[in-house]
């Protein structure tokens, strides 16, 4: 059975998630998860690959209609989804892209200014195919917050840039994330980054929500501060990834 799904109720909470339930065949990939989100949390959920990260995600997004279980699945209705490629039209200009079913000038101006604040004031008129991957990648958020969404669903999106670009969009998120104040669920399977920009991480696996580890280390976070460290080894033993130190124990 479909659980209960519907707008929030809740004015303090981003996500309501009671009784989960997702089965593909025999496979149970979301096995009675909870889940609660407060308004305006950073909250990147990890887990192995093939653990049910992104279709614990689609579930939020409203993607999936086959979700099974007698609970709750409430979002907000204007939740916005950035995925690891930008999927944008590349039959239209990047201002298009980011204003598709904004009316008027008032859409425009809004359009303009999300651009200026990924960092593209300047290439409204330029074609997707023109811009670099990690330019697209600012424009799919510029798409998002155009829409200032209650709720931002992340899956990979920097999965695929190089490492340095990487770095950038996660200060840029940041920033965004700062001014704007979504609450995020960032599906991703790199450790650090969601040590460096989340308030809460999950770890997903065999169905289950096995860590949920509230992050309280100053922001911009050192990766060299020992805490980051020792958050760091924690998740990996979590994720069944063994590091050094711990093999040398
Ligand atoms: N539509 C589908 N039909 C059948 N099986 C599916 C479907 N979608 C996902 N699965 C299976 O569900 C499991 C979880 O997939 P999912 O994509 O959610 O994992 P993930 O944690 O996001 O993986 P990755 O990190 O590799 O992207 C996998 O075993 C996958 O093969």
């Amino acid at each position: 059975m479909a659980p209960h799904s519907s707008q929030l109720k809740s004015a303090s909470r981003a996500v309501h998630v009671r009784n989960l339930m997702r089965r593909f065949a025999t496979k149970t990939i979301l096995d009675r998860v909870d889940l609660d989100i407060a308004e305006g949390e950073f909250v990147a959920l990890l887990g192995r690959s093939g653990s049910g990260k992104s279709t614990f995600l689609k579930a939020l997004a409203g993607l999936d209609h086959d979700v099974q279980g007698t609970g709750t699945l409430e979002t907000p209705e204007n939740l916005s989804v950035v995925f690891q490629d930008a999927r944008l039209l590349p039959w239209r200009t990047v201002i298009q892209n980011v204003t598709l079913g904004l009316p008027g000038p008032a859409g425009q101006e809004a359009g303009r200014k999300a651009l200026a604040e990924v960092g593209l004031e300047g290439r409204e008129a330029a074609w997707p195919n023109q811009l670099s991957g990690g330019e697209q990648q600012r424009v799919a958020l510029a798409r998002s917050l155009v829409r200032q969404p209650s709720l931002l669903l992340a899956d990979e999106p920097f999965g695929a840039l190089d490492a340095l670009t990487r770095l950038k969009m996660h200060d840029l998120l940041r920033e965004l994330c700062a001014r704007h104040r979504p609450a995020v669920l960032l599906v991703t399977h790199d450790v650090d980054e969601a040590i460096s920009l989340a308030d809460r991480i999950l770890v997903l696996d065999e169905g289950h929500l096995i860590e949920d580890l509230r992050i309280d280390l100053p922001t911009p976070r050192d990766h060299g501060d020992p805490r980051f460290a020792k958050i760091r080894t924690q998740l990996l033993s979590r994720l069944g990834v063994e590091t050094p130190g711990r093999r040398a124990a």
